[in-house]
């Protein structure tokens, strides 16, 4: 099979063997899917179904007559599916309504497919929840953006997105007191519509800890917001106090609010998924035990509220041993928020490498993996698309057979250009969380074999200069190819200034490659020329990176900075070194 299917499933069983879906054909929908998600997209897959025909297409959910003859064969889990294609017709039967949906996502993209394989699926997550926290500092995403990550977490199973943007002001302080304006309300409804169609749980969370007064009017306005929210068509809530310090902080007030929201808010309202909190020791470097700040938390925090946890630090690959440290203290599985791929205090960086290093055997640990990913919205869902396939089947999970399918993903027109660019952009640089991600991997023996030949004894390694001297071209034509492409045009509007950088970093690799070649061979002209270029390049980076992505941060554009770059600058140094310049 020369297809994968996203996320991978637990079990697929395909042929060669293939059906065309005849002209006619009969649409079945379990009586609790009507106006579901799951109906609307097989609708549109199948439209003007006939009442009789041979071909039958029938979707439900465990307990419909429709799917009995396939009970027995629905996963278990939450939200699993059986999908089952064969020449008399299709069946999705679903552990539940999401189960059902996720079906049909599975089926949509075996119908894209050049012939539609006999198959049979059965597949389930491996986490319940799955998805997104726009919780990072910057630009807040704008609704178009938002709009399309929704879409993308319904075709990526993925499952929650929680609404809390630091810099929104109506989500932390001045505003959080304040319902939003009409136009913010109205955009905030189509979200929660939008996610209803993916079947994206929409979380609102609210920041009120920076200056929340722990009275009775701070509380009534808090729940006054939660209700206007409610009004809006909001039925997921959490309460940030991350990032806070003076009286939000404590963990009792903390308790008692968020008790007082469960029982007179969560329970009242009857309609309202399990109210979520980040706590203010949000990660273990943090964590004063002697505090008891956890411990009260874990021990007075009613059991349903979920409570977010970063990892061993702020930003860190979450593995067994942070599970056993957390686990106990909170007397509940940890709601993971992972900060990757957030880029907001690395802001002159794009990430978009591979996502590695969390563990595969804590899927009984955990009760969500959800990302904090980029102001970048497009280029977020390199990693994001990872981030799906991981959490919803860790035993399959290959970082990076998976990064190279989301980089397919993204561009498949351009996945090679994209991918030349990816992998030449992902490592943070030095940072204050000392949280480093791998960059420029398969070119890096060649840089590595070339610098030590020429710093140690002035010679040119051939083959090293010639792999180095062809990467350099393959990103001076990568840069070209993705500006000047309109297949994802809000992901090339986000990555520009780096497209530039990169094409010029391309460019002032191989100059440098001409200088020291030029000196090698005794070529003064030459070295000359290649020299001024050289120059003039690096003028030009200059520029670039004091012209755009300027923020109060870390401004600039830094691409390949891990091993291209300083291997460039170290070689152009030492050339200048050896010819006396
Ligand atoms: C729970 C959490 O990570 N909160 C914030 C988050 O909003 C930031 O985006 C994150 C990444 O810089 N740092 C931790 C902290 O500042």
């Amino acid at each position: 099979q020369d297809f994968h299917l996203q996320p991978t499933p637990q079990k697929y069983v395909g042929s060669e063997d293939s059906v065309s879906i005849p002209a006619k054909y009969s649409l079945q929908v379990g009586a609790a899917l009507q106006g579901s998600a799951a109906e609307q997209l097989v609708a549109g897959l199948f439209p003007d179904a006939a009442v009789t025909a041979d071909f039958s297409v029938s979707i439900g959910m465990k307990g419909d007559k429709s799917i009995r003859k396939y009970a027995a064969r629905i996963p278990k889990q939450a939200e699993g599916y059986y999908l089952k294609i064969d020449k008399e017709g299709i069946v999705v039967a679903g552990a539940d309504r999401r189960g059902v949906f996720y079906g049909v996502q599975t089926l949509v993209q075996l119908i894209a497919l050049p012939k539609l394989p006999l198959a049979e699926v059965t597949d389930y997550p491996d986490v319940p929840y799955r998805g997104v926290v726009e919780g990072f500092y910057g630009v807040p995403w704008s609704r178009e953006a938002r709009l399309s990550q929704l879409d993308f977490y319904g075709r990526n199973k993925m499952n929650i997105y929680i609404y809390g943007p630091k810099d929104d002001p109506y989500h932390s302080s001045p505003n959080w007191r304040k319902p939003y304006p009409a136009q913010e309300a109205e955009q905030l409804k189509e979200l929660v519509e939008c996610a209803r169609r993916n079947e994206v749980l929409f979380y609102w969370a609210i920041h009120p800890g920076k200056d929340i007064r722990w009275n009775t009017e701070d509380r009534n306005l808090l729940m006054e917001k939660f209700e206007s929210m409610y009004r809006l068509g909001i039925r997921a809530f959490a309460v940030f106090f991350d990032d806070i310090s003076g009286e939000g902080t404590s963990a009792e007030k903390q308790v008692e609010l968020l008790n007082d929201i469960y029982h007179n808010f969560v329970k009242a309202k009857g309609d309202v998924a399990p109210l979520l909190m980040c706590p203010t020791e949000y990660n273990r470097l943090w964590t004063k035990l002697e505090g008891g700040y956890l411990a009260t938390l874990g021990g007075k925090l009613h059991p349903d509220i979920g409570i977010l946890w970063t990892g061993d630090k702020v930003v860190a690959c979450i593995d067994k041993p942070t599970m056993q440290f957390v686990n106990p203290l909170l007397k509940r599985k940890a709601f993971i928020w992972w900060n990757f791929p957030v880029s907001d205090y690395v802001r002159d960086r794009l990430l978009l490498g591979a996502v590695y290093g969390n563990g595969t055997d804590i899927d009984d640990d955990i009760s969500a993996f959800i990302s904090n990913p980029m102001e970048h919205a497009e280029a977020s869902k390199i990693a994001l698309f990872s981030i799906a396939d991981y959490a919803w089947n860790m035993d399959a999970y290959k970082s990076d057979a998976s990064w190279r399918r989301a980089v397919r993903y993204l561009m498949p027109g351009h996945a090679a250009a994209l991918q030349v660019f990816a992998s030449h952009n992902s490592d943070l640089g030095g940072n204050e969380h000392d949280f480093r991600r791998e960059e420029s991997e398969q070119i890096r023996p060649a840089l590595e074999r070339l610098l030590d030949a020429y710093c140690r004894e002035g010679k040119r390694e051939v083959a090293a200069a010639s792999a180095v001297t062809e990467e350099c071209e393959r990103m001076i034509a990568s840069a070209d190819l993705l500006l000047a492409s309109d297949e994802n045009p809000a992901l090339i509007k986000e990555i520009t200034p780096w497209l530039m950088q990169f094409k010029l970093l391309g460019e002032y690799g191989r100059e440098v490659l001409c200088m020291l070649a030029a000196q090698c061979d005794g070529k003064k002209t030459e070295l000359e020329k290649a020299a001024s270029h050289a120059k003039a390049l690096q003028v030009l980076m200059t520029k670039i990176d004091a012209t755009y992505n300027q923020n109060g941060f870390q401004p600039g554009v830094k691409t390949g900075s891990c091993h291209l770059k300083p291997a460039f600058d170290r070689l152009y140094q030492e050339v200048v070194r050896r010819t006396g310049k």
